[in-house]
């Protein structure tokens, strides 16, 4: 393609704890401007309660730093280069969903509970619904049902069946309340092009597919189905959907309101959104063969394979194979670990319970900021060896394989003579087991892995994490170039539904990134990390065992 003219789209990519807007020319992927704006509530706590699992986002967040980022990224830009913006598309976390009215609107819009989490977003790492997860799970298990095969055969509480049936069972109000649902991905696109309706709006594959058990066979679960987990979740289904979408869709154009609101044309296209990993797997130019890991404060695992190489297989254990969920016309496969850099801020909160009745200033700050940055220094200096302290990473439950919140983490191995950084190793290390158990399952399952690409903050800003992944996985990891991955795939998304691009491939051979480096394993230490792996899976077996005591 020759350049004849500047052109450029805008990916918007919200993630736990903030937005993302990057603006990239497409004619050859040049990311222009970006700007990122925090989530003021979430920032202050609001609405959480992390000894009970529970996170939620408000609405308003999400429209308050969508323009702040938007309008960030537009400063850098000249009156004329705004003009030439012709496409939009977004990401976001998911299962992240809301209850909604008959217009689509979050509940949480709505003066009477404005307040009320349970009328909010429900973040993917909220694992509040357990319950109803097992329920879900217990039934589909009774009637003989099918709709797990495609999910992995066993349903999470951080999906939105299993967040829907626990506000309708906990909360009636909020639960009288509701109309329909929608997943974050679908609200943020129908509200900038005007359809919100829940019968009308364009809902994403990928959610629907990877969250929600539709699939064309069947499409979303039977009214029956859903009635007999909850009455409500059954009067639910004919406000939803039967078809999806892929990303390669255009979804609508960009409204004159929101025009105005966000500073960009009016009448660009906006394509239909998906989950950030999907998109960050496309921004990484994700191809067969390829394992895309965001790495991050979860990780999620993506993979891409041809139909044919597929057939008619159901993979076991993993977050779903959907038709098109990263790449349309490719079957898109999802694993990952509920905690992974979650884990490293969690050690640091503990050790800097200490600190709590030190007044806040600018020395206490200081150790903050530096605590891993220390813990890392230290612990890198630390040569691993067959009597090391072993960790595994089940703080936040497991997501792959076999989705299980109930399950915990542990730390075995230690002495008085135990210091910090030891420990923080064994955490890095227990991360890098959890994900060789995902690499190692999803090739026993029959997905080919021929190299490991790296996006996320891990990838670019913790090399020790990095180092140690590389020599447990024995293989290397390439880390890419760009910043903002799940923006960029989005970006390439945006510059489809304009018309640029035929389809999401071309996108990504004119518009992707590069690798910025790689991490070799060193044969030695992994030597060692055979022998402690076995440790890390029989750690894992004992901690099984302690759950099934306690349930
Ligand atoms: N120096 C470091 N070493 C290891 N982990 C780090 C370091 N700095 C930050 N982290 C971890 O990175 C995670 C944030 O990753 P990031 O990709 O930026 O966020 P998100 O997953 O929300 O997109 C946090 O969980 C934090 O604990
Ligand atoms: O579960 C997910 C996808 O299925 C989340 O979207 C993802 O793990 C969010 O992670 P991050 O905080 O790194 O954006």
């Amino acid at each position: 393609m020759i350049e004849s003219d500047k052109k450029y789209v805008i990916g918007i990519d919200f993630g736990t704890d903030s937005c993302r807007a990057l603006i990239v020319n497409v004619y050859n992927g040049d990311e222009v401007a970006v700007g990122v704006s925090f989530y003021s509530r979430w920032k202050e706590g609001l609405y959480c309660d992390v000894r009970n699992n529970q996170y939620r986002q408000h609405p308003l967040d999400y429209i308050e730093s969508m323009e702040e980022a938007i309008h960030a990224a537009l400063s850098d830009l000249a009156g004329e280069e705004i003009a030439s913006i012709c496409g939009l598309c977004f990401d976001t976390t998911g299962s992240t969903p809301a209850l909604v009215d008959c217009d689509g609107i979050p509940l949480a819009l709505n003066p009477a509970f404005v307040e009320d989490p349970d009328a909010m977003f429900i973040l993917w790492k909220d694992h509040t619904a357990v319950h109803e997860a097992k329920q879900i799970n217990t039934l589909i298990k009774e009637r003989h049902l099918d709709y797990l095969i495609y999910e992995g055969g066993t349903y999470s509480s951080e999906w939105v069946w299993s967040k829907v049936l626990h506000v309708l069972q906990t909360n009636p109000k909020v639960g009288d309340a509701a109309y329909s649902w929608v997943e974050h991905c679908d609200w943020m696109t129908g509200l900038v092009v005007g359809n919100t309706v829940p019968e009308k709006m364009y809902r994403s594959r990928c959610a629907a597919g990877h969250k929600a058990m539709w699939h064309e066979q069947w499409s979303l679960p039977s009214e029956k189905f859903l009635s007999e987990l909850h009455p409500k979740l059954g009067a639910m289904l004919p406000h939803l959907y039967t078809k999806t979408y892929t990303s390669d869709t255009k979804a609508g154009v960009l409204t004159a309101e929101w025009a105005d609101k966000l500073g960009l044309p009016e009448g660009i296209a906006v394509a239909v959104g998906a989950i950030d990993a999907h998109m960050g797997a496309v921004g990484a130019s994700i191809t067969p063969g390829v394992l895309v890991r965001i790495i991050g404060t979860s990780t999620c695992d993506i993979l891409v394979a041809d139909k044919k190489e597929i057939e008619d297989r159901c993979i076991e254990g993993i977050c779903g194979q959907v038709d098109g969920s990263v790449i349309p016309g490719l079957v898109g496969f999802e694993a990952g670990q509920s905690a992974f850099g979650d884990i490293y801020a969690w050690f640091k909160e503990v050790l800097a319970w200490g600190l709590k009745s030190v007044p806040d200033g600018e020395m206490k700050q200081k150790i903050l900021d530096g605590m891993l940055v220390e813990l890392t220094r230290e612990a890198e200096a630390i040569e691993p060896t067959h009597r090391s302290i072993v960790a595994l990473d089940w703080l936040n439950g497991r997501r792959t394989p076999d989705a299980d919140q109930n399950v915990t983490g542990a730390i075995a191995g230690l002495t008085l003579g135990s210091h910090a950084p030891e420990i923080f190793r064994a955490l890095v290390e227990a991360t890098a087991f959890g994900s060789r158990c995902i690499v190692e399952h999803m090739k026993e399952q029959g997905l080919r892995i021929d190299s490991v690409h790296a996006i996320g903050g891990i990838s670019k800003k913790a090399p020790f994490v990095m180092q140690t992944l590389a020599d447990v996985l024995n293989m290397p990891i390439r880390v890419v170039r760009s910043e903002q991955t799940c923006a960029l795939g989005a970006a390439m998304f945006a510059a489809v539904a304009a018309g640029i691009y035929p389809d999401v491939s071309e996108a990504i051979q004119y518009m992707g990134t590069d690798i910025e480096s790689e991490y070799r394993p060193e044969e030695k230490r992994h030597i060692v990390y055979e022998n402690l792996y076995k440790k890390y899976l029989e750690l894992a077996k004992l901690s099984e065992n302690i759950k099934s005591i306690h349930d």
